[in-house]
């Protein structure tokens, strides 16, 4: 892990709705290094929350990558408007994909970075055949639906096998870690293996934005100091 650089993605779940251009412009000047937006249907996810308008809407006010997390049960539907409304990197759930494949291609050809994502229950073996295809693997460690829950401990096992799935095949794939989140679990889940860091709750509940970010990529210089160690000895 030593030399990897590792991003902060803020979840808008847990910002201010109603002052959300204020809220990005907030974490962008507090060192965020993407913005991921969960995108829920209230099928797939039992809640609902924004559309292609607000991704466009958010395109206008940020530089940062917006890092589009789709919890929906149809995504193929709507690939080709969250592309046009500016969203750089696309993420579906292999739960929602029975095509996935022809999905993350469809992505691909619009000029977007293709994510796909597994909820919990799902096992790593379910990326073997697209590892090498996407650009992002997301490992969720909540079930899907809401900000604020804990992380599921047994997640730190599949960042593990799923950084040595990519690592094995020579994919470029970024690993994303998603759920419960937070600076006191932030060193394990980089030491197990993850690139990107989405927290929603952990950035968004405080009023120090830098703090809290900063406190979240602290795990990394722990995380590397451990491998460090473990490889001197
Ligand atoms: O995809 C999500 C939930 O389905 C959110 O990105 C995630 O839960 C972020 O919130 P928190 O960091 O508070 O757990
Ligand atoms: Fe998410």
């Amino acid at each position: 892990m030593v030399g990897r650089t590792v991003r902060i993605a803020p979840s808008i779940l847990s910002a201010d709705f109603a002052r959300l251009a204020e809220e990005v412009s907030r974490v962008e000047k507090a060192g965020a290094d993407w913005l991921h937006i969960d995108v829920m249907d209230g099928h797939f996810v039992p809640n609902l929350t924004v559309g292609p308008p607000i991704v466009e809407a958010l395109r206008k006010v940020t530089t940062l990558p917006l890092d589009v997390h789709l919890m929906m049960t149809n995504p193929d539907a709507f690939i080709a408007e969250f592309a046009e409304a500016g969203a750089d990197y696309l993420t579906v759930h292999v739960e929602t994909c029975p095509h996935l494949h022809r999905t993350v291609q469809s992505i691909k050809e619009r000029g977007v970075r293709a994510g796909v994502t597994l909820n919990p229950a799902t096992p790593a073996v379910m990326l073997s055949e697209i590892v090498r295809d996407a650009d992002l693997i997301l490992i969720m460690s909540v079930n899907p639906g809401f900000g604020g829950q804990k992380f599921i401990p047994s997640s730190l096992q599949k960042i593990a096998e799923v950084r040595g799935l990519i690592d094995r095949t020579h994919s470029h794939a970024l690993l994303e870690v998603d759920g419960g989140v937070k600076p006191d679990n932030a060193d394990a889940i980089l030491a197990a293996g993850a690139d990107v860091l989405v927290a929603g709750s952990a950035v968004f509940s405080g009023d120090d934005y830098a703090a809290a970010i900063t406190a979240l990529r602290a795990g990394y210089e722990s995380a590397a100091r451990t491998a460090r160690t473990a490889a001197a000895r």
